[in-house]
């Protein structure tokens, strides 16, 4: 089931990566190839983060034995988000409608999500992030309509966003997984300034509604140790409890962003003055 497995890495290891190496441990290029579930099962808090294009095929979620329970949803809690056209997921005996930017969220004990698009030509892109979850919460659709809005940053310091929570207590909710999706407004090319750490969750970003030819530089690492990683539409990045992150596009660009740990208290974060980055 799983594409790769990708264990943690030490903060006191970045120093000596390479380029390519770096890419390797966090970049997650190819999440959407047509009709073939896509899952890459990383240690940093046991995120999986998964793509389906659903061209022709409906994919299934169902079997655990990759996950080692009967049922992939046994243990697990997963947040949806469609980066693409029209879809439809199946959630057991729930059928969601789910538009572009619209998020399903599937509770633990679940026994089957099915993906498909309404229209092959324009199709679905079903993007994942699933964690394991101590107790079960009834699935939900949660459309962008639904979702809370919070506006941050200023045009003159070209950050100006707004960042959309979907599975959050606010606004629907889940064990311990949080997911939104933030978008810079036009002209503004920063995301998440300033900078964070938060050392009780990890976080995954995937960039998307990008054109072909732009790309984002994203920002991680230990605050006096900055890498950047060049990142193309709908590739994704781990982002472990140590590392800040935060991106500037060449282009628009919107980015789903999920995370898991401790808690999901949306400010026990540390932030970092840009002043201090190294
Ligand atoms: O632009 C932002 O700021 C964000 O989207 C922040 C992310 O949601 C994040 O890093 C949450 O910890
Ligand atoms: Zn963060």
């Amino acid at each position: 089931m799983f594409s790769e497995t990708r264990y943690s890495t030490s903060p006191k290891d970045i120093p000596h990566f390479t380029n390519e190496r770096l890419r390797e441990e966090f970049l997650i290029e190819s999440l959407f190839i047509p009709d073939q579930l896509q899952m890459v099962y990383s240690h940093i808090d046991r995120m999986i983060v998964g793509g389906y294009l659903a061209v022709e095929k409906t994919g299934d979620i169902s079997d655990g034995s990759a996950v080692g329970t009967p049922g992939f949803f046994d243990a697990r809690e997963m947040g949806i988000v469609n980066l693409g056209g029209t879809g439809t997921v199946v959630v057991d005996e729930n059928t969601y409608i789910v538009e572009h930017r619209d998020v399903v969220y599937v509770g633990r004990e679940t026994k089957s999500v099915r993906m498909s698009s309404k229209d092959p030509s324009n199709p679905a892109a079903f993007y994942m992030n699933s964690v394991p979850a101590g107790y079960p919460v009834p699935s939900a659709l949660i459309r962008q309509a639904d979702s809370k809005p919070v506006t941050m940053g200023d045009e003159e310091h070209a950050n100006k966003r707004t960042l959309r929570m979907y599975i959050h207590p606010e606004v629907s909710p889940s064990c311990l997984l949080l997911m939104g999706i933030t978008e810079p407004a036009p002209g503004s090319i920063w995301n998440t300034e300033p900078p964070h750490v938060h050392e009780r969750r990890m976080e995954a970003y995937v960039y998307f509604n990008m054109a072909p030819e732009d790309r984002v530089m994203h920002f991680m690492g230990e605050p006096s140790q900055i890498r950047n990683i060049v990142v193309a539409d709908r590739q994704a990045v781990l982002s472990p409890a140590w590392s800040i992150h935060m991106g500037a596009g060449t282009g628009p660009y919107c980015f789903v962003w999920g995370m898991t740990g401790e808690n999901k208290a949306y400010n026990d974060v540390q932030p970092v003055a840009v002043k201090d980055l190294l």
